[in-house]
């Protein structure tokens, strides 16, 4: 045990009522500061509380409606296709809620021939909410020909322009559905807002004989846009995809041939030969629609320089030019140009593998006397146009 000296422990006690003391003050301050704090939260939510309740007062409601979401004249309105329009909000519904909601100016005068969609995607519903009013309308622009010339491809391109929708797959109307009436036609069209332009492509068109009357008949203002290809690569193009579905086809150079070989006849009873007389059908069209009306798109250019052909098409559709090079890129595997986005997918992809096949070997000779028969044809074709395509 060890002894300790008497003053040190007087010194202790006095010590210890000192700290006593401080941690008295201290809680209390702190107790304080509590109070203080408690008070000014309770105040603080009573004054927003005051102020929401101001904002709902039935004063400060936009006088036509009713409704619950913020005034109207506080909604951001934005340019769309050259009309001011209304943003309202997404999370509102169609129902009963949003029936409450002030009626909103249809921006697009619909036509009497025109079908109000139904369609309930979350972007026609978008368009909705913005009073734009998408309905049905016949095509303004077909793309009529040719068959395997590049239709696909121009349909694709052009459609990337915003003001453009299209059909997107071939209706075949004017050739194959003609009895069933212009109204199931425009069923089969996209959905437009005002602005935009309805497109179809059905490369038979341009080769059947009712197809130009009947497209003046529906509206002799249609746009016309025929896609063009060396007639050869044509034909062997479609006899490719022929070949495609029926395996035991015989050779090209055999059908191709009254006699079977290219020291015959061209046999032009054959459709991938006829077919490449381009001028015998295209003078059907100039019977019923002025030239001023027919855009030639050559499927070669389409391939080796998409961005001219899509500017030519633009203008004619009276489009600001939206769709550019920036839009393509050279895919060097497929061998041709492809997209670096759509509408439907936003990453860069190329047609179908259906669109740009490997072709069959064909006899040299064969292609020689094919381009022989179709000189003659072409140039009456070239002189129709006023375009020089400049095929072998
Ligand atoms: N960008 C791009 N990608 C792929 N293919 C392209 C492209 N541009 C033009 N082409 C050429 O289009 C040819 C098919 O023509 P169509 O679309 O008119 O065919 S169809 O009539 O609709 O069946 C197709 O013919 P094939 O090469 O014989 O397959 C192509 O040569």
């Amino acid at each position: 045990m060890c002894d300790l000296p008497s003053e040190p422990l007087q010194y202790t006690a006095i010590d210890m009522q000192h700290r006593q003391l401080n941690r008295t003050i201290a809680i209390a301050t702190g107790l304080l500061m509590c109070a203080v704090y408690v008070l000014y939260t309770f105040h603080a939510c009573l004054l927003s509380g005051l102020h929401r309740s101001l904002r709902q007062s039935p004063s400060a409601q936009p006088a036509a409606g009713g409704t619950t979401l913020a005034p109207t004249t506080q909604l951001p309105h934005v340019r769309i296709l050259g009309s001011l329009v209304r943003i309202v909000p997404l999370t509102v519904e169609d129902g009963a809620t949003a029936g409450k909601r002030p009626p909103a100016a249809p921006l697009r005068l619909v036509s009497p021939a025109a079908t109000n969609t139904t369609d309930g995607s979350p972007k026609y519903r978008f368009l909705r909410q913005q009073g734009l009013r998408p309905s049905r309308h016949l095509p303004d622009a077909l793309i009529i020909g040719v068959k395997k010339s590049g239709t696909r491809a121009l349909l694709e391109f052009v459609r990337l322009h915003p003001d453009v929708r299209a059909a997107g797959c071939e209706v075949h109307f004017f050739d194959r559905h003609y009895a069933k009436g212009l109204a199931w036609y425009r069923h089969h069209m996209p959905p437009t807002i005002e602005g935009q332009i309805t497109m179809e492509k059905t490369p038979s068109y341009f080769i059947t004989r009712e197809a130009p009357r009947r497209v003046r008949h529906m509206n002799p203002a249609t746009r016309l846009l025929v896609v063009v290809r060396d007639p050869v690569t044509r034909a062997i193009s479609d006899y490719t995809q022929a070949r495609s579905k029926k395996r035991d086809m015989k050779r090209f150079e055999e059908l191709a041939f009254t006699n079977g070989s290219a020291g015959g006849v061209v046999d032009t009873s054959w459709g991938p030969v006829r077919i490449g007389v381009y001028a015998r059908y295209l003078e059907r069209w100039l019977e019923h629609f002025p030239p001023a009306q027919l855009l030639f798109v050559s499927g070669e250019r389409l391939i080796a320089d998409p961005a001219v052909e899509i500017g030519r098409v633009q203008d004619f559709l009276g489009l600001k030019r939206v769709v550019n090079e920036k839009h393509f890129y050279f895919n060097s595997t497929k061998g041709f140009p492809c997209l670096l986005k759509s509408e439907e997918r936003s990453s860069p992809h190329c047609l179908g593998k259906t669109k740009g096949r490997n072709h069959p070997h064909i006899d040299g000779a064969a292609i020689d006397r094919l381009r022989e028969f179709y000189r003659p044809f072409n140039q009456k074709f070239y002189h129709l146009t006023g375009i020089n395509f400049g095929w072998p």
